[in-house]
Order: C-alpha cells, then structure tokens, then sequence
C-alpha cells in the first residue's frame, strides 16, 4: 500500500510573490516536473521561458500557465550553438532550471558507446552547456542555478550505468561551481528527486518496476511533480541560500536503501 501522498495544493507553502519579477528559463517545460516547476514558479510571480524538443507540448503547457509571462522555444539542448544563442539573447536571468533529460534503462553490458554518449551528453555535458552559456546573464541579476540530478546516483542504479554516471557528473560539477562562481554572485544547487510518477518516468520503465521501486522506499511513497516543484521555487527565491552546491534528494529516502529493485 502507498502512504498518502500531500495534495498539489499541501505542496505550497512558500508566499505568494516569492518569486515576483524574477525571470526563469526552465528546461523541458513541456512535460511531467518542468511543466510542474514552470506552472509553480509563474504563480509565485515569475516570468517564465520554457524550452523543449517539442513546441506542441510547450503550447500545452502556456494554456494551462493562462499569461503572457510564460513564453517557450523549440530547441534541442544538444545542439550546443543553438542553445547557447537562444540563452544569450535572454540577457539577465534569475534562475535556470537545468531539468530536461532522462534516459533508457539497460543492463550496463548492453549500453553500447553511442548508447552512453546519448545519455551523458543529455544529462550533463548538454546541462554544463547551458550553464556555461547562461553564466554571464546568471552573473548579471546574482542569479540562481537548480540542477536535476536522480537521488544517489553514486549509489549505483541497476540498468542506470550511463545515467547514474552522468547524474553524479552533475552533482560534481554543481559542487565545483558553487565554489568558483560565488564570487560573480551566482549560486548553484543540484536537485534530486527520487520516484515521480510521470508520463516520461512510465515510458522508461513498467509500472510493476515503479511500484517496486516506490514500495522499498522508506517513506511508502513517490515524490509528487508538486513537491519538486516546490523545492526549486524555494532554490530560486533565496530561501536557502545558506546551502551552496549541495545534492539534495527529495525522494522519501530512496537513495538510503540499496537499489535493488531493479533488473540490469
Ligand atoms: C530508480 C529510478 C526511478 C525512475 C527514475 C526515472 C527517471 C527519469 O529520468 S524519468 C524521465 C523519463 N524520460 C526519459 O527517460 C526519456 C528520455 N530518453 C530519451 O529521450 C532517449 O532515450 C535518449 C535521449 C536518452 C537517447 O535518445 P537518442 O539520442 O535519440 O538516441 P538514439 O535512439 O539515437 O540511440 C542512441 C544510441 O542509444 C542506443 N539505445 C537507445 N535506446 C536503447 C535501449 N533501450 N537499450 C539499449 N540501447 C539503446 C541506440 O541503440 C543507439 O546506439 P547504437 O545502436 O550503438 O547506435
Ligand atoms: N520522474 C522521475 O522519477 C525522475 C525524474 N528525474 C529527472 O527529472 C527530469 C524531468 O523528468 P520527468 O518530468 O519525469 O520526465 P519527462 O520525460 O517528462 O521530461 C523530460 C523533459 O526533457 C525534455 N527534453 C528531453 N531531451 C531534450 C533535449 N535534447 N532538448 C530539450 N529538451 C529535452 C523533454 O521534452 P521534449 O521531449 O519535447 O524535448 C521533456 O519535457 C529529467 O531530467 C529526469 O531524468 C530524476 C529523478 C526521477
């Protein structure tokens, strides 16, 4: 049995106009946590850009948003001039939200050499792209940085090699730049959610997989879209700016116990 999970509504706690005149740019903002995360911060008062592979689902995503303060961009984060263009010509920026990726599960033996650059260049170096790109916009407003990452990636994933190596890549590089960027103002946190019931999270692995994972999970539970959401918006605002670079799982204590629930 799952324990009960809070409501989207229990997941807000933060003020109003936590986030007012601030300006995101969020990645992967047409589907399951971007969308979630963009929805939260264009009601705590931001100003939203939302990019993505897909403008159909980015569309979909600005009529749930219902204003004019969340635009979107077609644009595939791998291509490396594209993005750092698009990025360049949004100048100031107040946070980024580095949450497109994902990637497919296999047994480590069968992940061929594309197969782990596919993944690695989506989950991290696509992501140290951006951040590279957007660090003098970032520097201009003292901006924030919100890396995702997956909760203990050096835990070890079954059928996760390349995405778990990419994942502590990200929390690697967070912790490497919190240090250095500091000085332009700048300040970085990787987050990491641990089960969340998505669309994409039910394409990558069958149900029964997703409720052994959740049901080994300390905590009886996934972690809602809202509950992330609400973590990044807490990040941008300032709330926690007593933390730099640090890994933070949001995932009822999944990274505490072995992975084992899955096969690879
Ligand atoms: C404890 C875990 C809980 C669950 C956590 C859930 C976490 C999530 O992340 S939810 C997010 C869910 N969404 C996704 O993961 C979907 C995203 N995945 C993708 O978009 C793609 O898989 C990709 C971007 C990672 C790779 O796409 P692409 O670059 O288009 O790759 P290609 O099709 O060109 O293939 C490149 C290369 O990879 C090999 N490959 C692809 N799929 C598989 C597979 N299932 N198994 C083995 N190998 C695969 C493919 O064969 C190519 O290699 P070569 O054959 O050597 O050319
Ligand atoms: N759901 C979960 O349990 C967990 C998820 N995560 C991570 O959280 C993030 C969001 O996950 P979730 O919402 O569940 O998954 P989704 O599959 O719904 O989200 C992934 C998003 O990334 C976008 N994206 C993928 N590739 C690219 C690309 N090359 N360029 C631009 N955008 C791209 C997709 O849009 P489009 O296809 O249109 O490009 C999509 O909106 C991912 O990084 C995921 O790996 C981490 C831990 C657990």
């Amino acid at each position: 049995m799952i324990a009960p999970r809070p409501t989207a509504q229990e997941c807000k706690v933060l003020p109003a106009a936590a986030l007012r005149d601030r300006l995101a740019l969020v990645t992967g903002a047409g589907s399951g946590i971007g969308r979630a995360v963009a929805l939260r911060l264009l009601e705590l008062g931001a100003s939203v850009v939302g990019v993505g592979r897909r403008a159909q689902r980015l569309a979909e995503t600005a009529e749930l948003a219902k204003t004019s303060r969340f635009r979107y961009q077609a644009l595939d984060l791998r291509d490396r001039p594209a993005a750092a263009e698009f990025v360049a010509g949004l100048g100031g920026l107040d946070l980024l939200v580095n949450n497109a990726g994902g990637q497919f599960v296999a047994p480590a033996a069968e992940i061929s050499r594309r197969g782990f650059d596919a993944v690695t260049d989506l989950n991290l170096t696509a992501q140290a792209s951006l951040l590279l790109a957007a660090r003098p916009g970032l520097a201009a407003r003292g901006g924030r940085v919100v890396n995702l990452s997956l909760s203990a990636p050096d835990r070890g994933l079954p059928g996760h090699a390349h995405s778990a190596a990419a994942r502590a890549g990200i929390a690697a590089l967070t912790r490497s730049l919190a240090r250095r960027w500091r000085a332009e103002d700048i300040r970085l946190f990787c987050l990491a959610p641990g089960t969340v019931l998505t669309a994409g999270a039910g394409e990558e692995l069958p149900a029964g997989d997703l409720a052994r994972i959740v049901a080994r999970t300390p905590l009886g539970r996934d972690t809602t879209p809202g509950e992330v959401a609400e973590w990044v918006a807490a990040l941008g605002s300032g709330a926690a700016d007593a933390v730099s670079g640090a890994l933070i799982e949001v995932d009822g204590g999944a990274g505490l116990v072995a992975a084992a629930a899955l096969p690879g």
